[in-house]
């Protein structure tokens, strides 16, 4: 297993397949990927896959922008269902979820997780720019019966808008058999005003769940994330901001949608670009690439920021 410069090991690829969406959420960090009109192909996506299940790279996530946007998705989770992967997940917006939910599920995605802000339509709409809440819950329900598992819900917090739904949220996921996922909101150049106006500390929302829940578990290797147990079901807390645990336990790579390796979801200082490798017959340089983008990561809360 190849480690960083801090120790870290590397388990997990992140792909953004694409940086288009058919939603405009106010807060969007769209993966930290910068404006490009590159995306790769699925050949390409498919060799970067390979050469990282050389790393012993065994876990791989496809968000975006909006992954479902792409025609050939199911294809993309076929090609790399054939490397073996022990665990393939998506990170949707569930909008078209209910078309794909089974395609995808035969094509070999284990799991997937669904952005879910609010139940409410006026908020949902508020957030995201669209009235799409219903199907959103249809793709959920669909993803459910397709037998991809777990289904999470993402629901990202913020002050004001959305605090006081959690419990809704969590009683939606018990009935539905799905995990609830709680984000911190996180900083980005782009979105700093709403920032100051939006942000909420976790800290009352965890200590509330904190006191009902049954068990506690760490995910040791996934930022040291925690999992709280309630009543049968599961809530996990993202708390990024700030956060040297967060960064200390961070094992994944990011994929721009242009064929980038991102060390980094909030550093745009140190991409390796793949794109002329990936001309080559060969793997070689690509493997180099690989191991230079592995070097530079650098845990980016904390007092490693800027070591290079
Ligand atoms: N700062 C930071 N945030 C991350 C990182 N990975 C995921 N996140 C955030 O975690 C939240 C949930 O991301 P998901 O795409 O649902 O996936 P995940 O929960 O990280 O991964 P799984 O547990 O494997 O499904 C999003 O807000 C992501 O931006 C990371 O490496 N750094
Ligand atoms: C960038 S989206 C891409 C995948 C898909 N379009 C979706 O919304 O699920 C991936 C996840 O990042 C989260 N996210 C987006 N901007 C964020 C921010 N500023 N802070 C924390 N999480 C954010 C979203 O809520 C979503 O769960
Ligand atoms: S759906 Fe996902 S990618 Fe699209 S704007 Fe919302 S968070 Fe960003
Ligand atoms: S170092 Fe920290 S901020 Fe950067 S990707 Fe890893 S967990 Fe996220």
């Amino acid at each position: 297993m190849i480690k960083d410069r801090f120790g870290r090991p590397i388990k997990s690829l992140r792909i953004s397949v694409t940086r288009r969406c058919n939603l405009n959420c106010i807060y969007c960090h769209k993966e930290g990927t910068l404006p490009t009109n590159y995306e790769m192909s699925k050949e390409e996506i498919y060799r970067i896959c390979k050469v990282a299940k050389e790393f012993d790279i065994n876990k791989v996530k496809i968000t975006g922008g909006e992954p479902l946007i792409r025609k050939d998705i199911v294809e993309i989770i076929s090609a790399l269902n054939s490397l073996n992967f022990k665990d393939i997940s998506m990170t949707t917006n569930g909008v078209y979820l209910k078309n794909y939910a089974y395609k995808l599920k035969k094509a070999g995605l284990d799991r997937i997780n669904v952005s879910l802000d609010s139940l409410k339509n006026h908020i949902y709409k508020s957030i995201t720019g669209k009235d799409f809440l219903d199907k959103v819950k249809e793709g959920i329900s669909k993803a459910i019966e397709a037998g991809l598992h777990p289904v999470k819900i993402n629901m990202l917090i913020l002050k004001d808008i959305n605090e006081n739904e959690v419990w809704d949220l969590f009683e939606f996921c018990k009935e539905h058999g799905a995990i609830l996922q709680i984000i911190e909101l996180v900083k980005i150049d782009d979105n700093s005003d709403y920032f100051e106006k939006y942000y909420k500390s976790l800290d009352s929302i965890e200590e509330e769940i904190r006191k009902k829940a049954e068990k506690v578990m760490e995910r040791k290797f996934m930022h040291g994330r925690k999992k709280y147990f309630i009543d049968g079901s599961e809530i996990e807390i993202v708390r990024p901001m700030d956060n040297s645990v967060f960064c200390a336990n961070c094992t994944r790579l990011r994929i721009t949608p242009d064929a980038k390796i991102k060390p980094c979801l909030l550093r745009n200082d140190n991409l390796v670009d793949l794109k002329p490798a990936l001309k080559c017959k060969s793997n070689y340089m690509l493997k180099k690439l690989f191991i230079e983008a592995i070097h530079r990561r650098s845990p980016y809360f904390g007092k490693y920021k800027y070591v290079v």
